[in-house]
């Protein structure tokens, strides 16, 4: 099959590329970048030099859609929604990484995003690629709207034990720290050396554009209307998301009574890696690769469990959960191309 990436030069496109070069099903056919089309991929990232030979092309949609299966898009918000619906309705299926089409509910896009909505009907037909609770309608959909980093990390974690109501969903903190690939590869002073390095940053307080995105995906899932407390943290690393969600227990349970109830929710699903009790996981055993490792505690003291979920944000927060959604679509193994062991130390 053969797949376009949108956004060339960015650190979403360099790790599907990475990715998509193990896929045995998949080839890579056009790398597409609006600042520096005609440029070697490698005189960009000089790591892919005697590899990778691709040179970045501008976009030229009348082309792909002749030559391409899919397109991903790993653009900011605002982009994927000018060109996605010309490659649908031309039978090019999109996986988009951005944030144009998680949010059915446009005024919310506009209040969080701070931009103007894609097409309403774009927005209702796309599919929200969580892809361990959407298997189902990823299967069939021409458009995937790739969930946010945060949200997977943290719907991951809460939703297997809301569906059970297990917890009080109005007792949800999602406490959010993330390392600084996260934020793209562009510049910005927050991820300037001298102030990521021996440094802890709380950012976008109140005002993080993924709290509605988890906010819409546990309404979705448990019919109820939810307000999660949700702050995020910048920490000095490249790379890796932790977070740690608070709630209250509904009825007293031990920490093997929930790990338990995990346990069986994620006991197909080949990404979702449950740990035993007492042991929570850290961002560097999920470094590069596609898990998603969740710790939990109850502590009998206060009533509230405590989970730990990570992952990678650049993998399972963005190029490999869209690889596993491509694969879904497919209807290849999701594991294919995607199941190599975190780089470890
Ligand atoms: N980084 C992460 O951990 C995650 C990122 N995401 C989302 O994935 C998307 C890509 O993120 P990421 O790769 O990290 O970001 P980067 O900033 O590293 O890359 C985005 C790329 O998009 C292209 N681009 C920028 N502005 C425009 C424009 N005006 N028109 C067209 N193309 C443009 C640029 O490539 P070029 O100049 O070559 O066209 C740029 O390098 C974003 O929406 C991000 O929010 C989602 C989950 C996690
Ligand atoms: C460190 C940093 O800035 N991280 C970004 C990650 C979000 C992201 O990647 O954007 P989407 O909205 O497309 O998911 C943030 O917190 O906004």
């Amino acid at each position: 099959m053969k797949v376009a990436i949108v956004g060339g030069t960015g650190y979403g496109s360099i790790e599907l590329i990475r990715l998509l070069q193990m896929h045995p099903h998949v080839e890579v056919s056009a790398v597409v970048s609006h600042s520096q089309s005609d440029s070697a991929l490698a005189d960009i990232y000089p790591h892919v030099t005697g590899v990778l030979n691709y040179t970045l092309e501008s976009m030229d949609i009348a082309k792909l859609k002749e030559s391409i299966d899919l397109v991903f898009f790993a653009t900011p918000s605002g982009i994927s929604m000018k060109y996605a619906p010309e490659f649908i309705e031309n039978g090019v299926k999109c996986i988009d990484l951005s944030g144009d089409f998680r949010l059915k509910n446009l005024d919310e896009y506009e209040q969080w995003y701070k931009g103007l909505p894609a097409p309403k009907a774009f927005v209702e037909s796309a599919v929200y690629g969580l892809s361990e609770f959407y298997e189902n309608q990823i299967k069939s959909a021409s458009l995937i709207a790739n969930p946010g980093c945060y949200p997977t990390a943290t719907l991951l974690a809460l939703l297997p034990i809301l569906k059970r109501g297990i917890i009080d969903p109005n007792t949800i903190v999602i406490d959010g720290k993330t390392g600084a690939s996260g934020a793209g590869r562009g510049l910005s002073l927050s991820t300037h050396y001298t102030e990521l390095n021996d440094n802890v940053r709380a950012y976008k307080i109140g005002e993080h554009q993924h709290t509605p995105e988890m906010e819409q995906t546990i309404y979705a899932e448990t019919n109820q209307l939810t307000k999660v407390t949700f702050s995020t943290h910048l920490l000095p690393m490249t790379r890796g998301i932790m977070c740690t969600i608070y709630a209250a227990l509904e009825e007293p349970l031990s920490t093997a009574d929930v790990l338990q109830q995990y346990r069986g929710f994620y006991q197909n699903k080949p990404f979702v890696r449950v740990r035993s009790e007492g042991n929570l996981p850290t961002t560097k055993e999920v470094y590069g690769s596609n898990f998603c490792d969740i710790g939990v505690h109850v502590d009998d003291r206060t009533g509230r469990v405590t989970i730990v979920s990570v992952i990678d944000n650049l993998v399972k927060g963005a190029s490999g959960q869209a690889i596993q959604n491509m694969n879904i679509m497919n209807g290849w193994n999701q594991t294919t191309g995607l199941m190599q062991l975190p780089v470890y130390p």
